[in-house]
Parts: structure tokens; sequence; C-alpha cells
């Protein structure tokens, strides 16, 4: 165990909210945990001048530039830790620069991620969202939904968040294809079928968004595809909002192009209050909060204090 204590701040969300049970844990392994302020976002200002002061950096969805990072190494910061899957908030290459040392900690909730992504499905074939809505405001209404079993779904990402989609959807029936350049053959689930996007995208009922973010993805669900696509897809976002363009699917939505829509991610988050997704009625949303499970969090939160505490004892002289 590393001899000096070090101070590590976290900025993560679902840590914050179970932040008390990790104190002791972080004290063991030779790391005194502090708590940001607030469980929204912070902004590069405001991350610029909090790191300095510590050691370490648990890092939620926050701007982790590469000047932030530079502020934290003008002073005390040396280590950070990505709490969670998606690093697209994250400039590694920055840190490799620089000589921090940080990882993340994937395969912590693909299974919760999944639940929800699986539940928006169920959601979005039966209506819940309107029922729920028409019972609250005083009516009894019965929209007509879709049965699943036959019914077609593309999974796009097949991270551990998109093979536990994948059986889920299997399970209720669905015939499912992935849609993943970076991995081949049937990734070891039978009856999964597999497509390079957009091919045969007119073909499903269902695209459920898995995938991870990156340089060469944003928009990959654009006006152009959605024009291609099954009249009355209904669409499930539970990866990043930019993969989807809010604009093209705003308009789908009121041509009736996109029957629904189930989001937890968006472009700009929080959701803005002045977003044009909110007057959207055939839509659920949600808060990126598709990992937080009690259950979940503290197992990414432990995995997530390992890694910090190792990167620490490397650092300390045998
Ligand atoms: O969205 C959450 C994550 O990527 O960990």
């Amino acid at each position: 165990m590393s001899q000096n204590i070090r101070d590590v701040i976290v900025t993560c969300p679902p840590m914050l909210l179970q932040f008390d049970r990790f104190v002791e844990l972080a004290a063991e392994k030779g790391i005194r945990l502090h708590r940001a302020e607030t469980t929204q976002i912070l902004s590069e200002e405001e991350l610029m001048a909090l790191l300095p002061d510590y050691d370490g950096w648990i890092i939620g969805d926050d701007p982790a530039t590469r000047q932030v990072f530079e502020a934290g190494l003008s002073g005390r910061l040396r280590a950070a830790v990505k709490w969670g899957i998606g690093v697209d908030n994250v400039d590694f290459a920055a840190c490799k620069d620089l000589g921090i040392p940080i990882t993340n900690t994937p395969q912590m909730f693909g299974s919760e991620v999944a639940d929800v992504g699986t539940a928006y499905v169920i959601a979005l074939a039966r209506q819940l969202m309107l029922i729920d809505r028409g019972v609250r405001a005083g009516q009894w209404p019965k929209p007509a939904g879709i049965s699943l079993p036959g019914r077609k779904a593309g999974v796009i990402g097949l991270g551990d968040i998109g093979r536990n989609v994948v059986t889920r959807l299997q399970a209720l029936g669905l015939n499912v294809t992935a849609y993943d350049p970076g991995v081949e053959g049937d990734a070891g689930i039978a009856g999964l079928s597999r497509a390079a996007w957009p091919e045969r995208v007119e073909e499903m009922d269902f695209l459920v968004f898995t995938c991870a973010l990156n340089a060469h993805n944003t928009h990959m669900l654009n006006a152009d595809v959605l024009a291609r696509c099954m009249d009355g897809v209904r669409i499930v976002n539970v990866a990043r909002g930019p993969l989807i363009d809010e604009a093209a699917l705003i308009a789908a939505l009121q041509s009736g192009k996109v029957h629904s829509a189930a989001l937890d991610v968006f472009e700009v988050e929080p959701l803005p209050m002045n977003s044009p997704l909110r007057d959207m009625e055939r839509c659920i949303f949600g808060s990126h909060n598709g990992s937080n499970s009690v259950d979940a969090v503290i197992r990414a939160s432990h995995t997530a204090l390992d890694h910090m505490a190792g990167f620490f004892d490397a650092m300390t002289p045998a």
C-alpha cells in the first residue's frame, strides 16, 4: 500500500450519490476521498480551479480536456480514472502526453444499461409512456401496441452493453442484427445476424444504439439514414446523444417516419429546457442514468479506487 495519503476528488454523480460508503474503503487504500460540491457536470473553468489541489481525479461526464489536465498538473494532479465505460469526454491523448496515468472502468454495468435499453424497447412497443401520461391526466387511453416476437431489431454496438441487449431482445423473440465494425462474426451469440451500417435499416422495427461515440460516428443516424428506415421505426439510444442528429429525429417524429423514440442520452446534457424534443409526445426520456443501480455503482467505484491506488503505488518508491 502507498505510504503517503493521497487526496482524490470525485466528480462522478453516481459515485457522489453513494459517497459515504466509499470513504472508508478509499482510506484503506491510502486515499482521502473528497466530493465535488455538486452532482451537476462541472465546466472546464470550474475543473481548472478545482483539480490542482488534488493528487487524483475520479472523472464523471465532465469535460476532461487537455487544458483541464494541464491545469491539474500545474498543481498536484498526477492520476485519473474515468468512472464508467464511455471515454468520449476525456482527452486520453493529452494524459499520455502529460504523463498522467489514466484508465476507465469497462464492463462494470453492461447488464444494467442493457436492462434500460430493453425496457425502452418494450415501452415503445406498447406505448407505455402514452398510457402513463393519459391515466395521470384522468383519461383511460388504450393505444394498440405491437407484439415483439418476429420483429426485427438492429443493435448498433457489440460491446458489453450491446451483447447484453442482443440476448435480451432474442429472449423476447426478436430477430436481431448487429452493427459493429470492430467485432467479427456472431460474437458467440447464436442466431445473431450481422450487417455493415446502414445496410438493411429498412428492415428494422427497432434501432437500439449501444455503441461508444468516436470521431467517425457522430450523427450516424441522420436525415439520409432515417429516410431509408422503415416507416414507423422505433428508436432507442442508451449510448451517447451525438450518435443521433436530434434535429433530423425531430423532423422524422413529426412526419411519422419515426413512430417513437426512447432517449437516455442527448446531444446536450442535461436536456435544455428549450429543446424541441420536449414537445415530442411519443418519446420517453431518461437522464443518462442507465448504469445507475446501487450494485453497479458499488462495483464500478471499487474498481475505480483500485485503479487509482494502483497508480499511486506505482509512483511510490519501494
Ligand atoms: O454513460 C456512462 C458511461 O459511459 O460510463
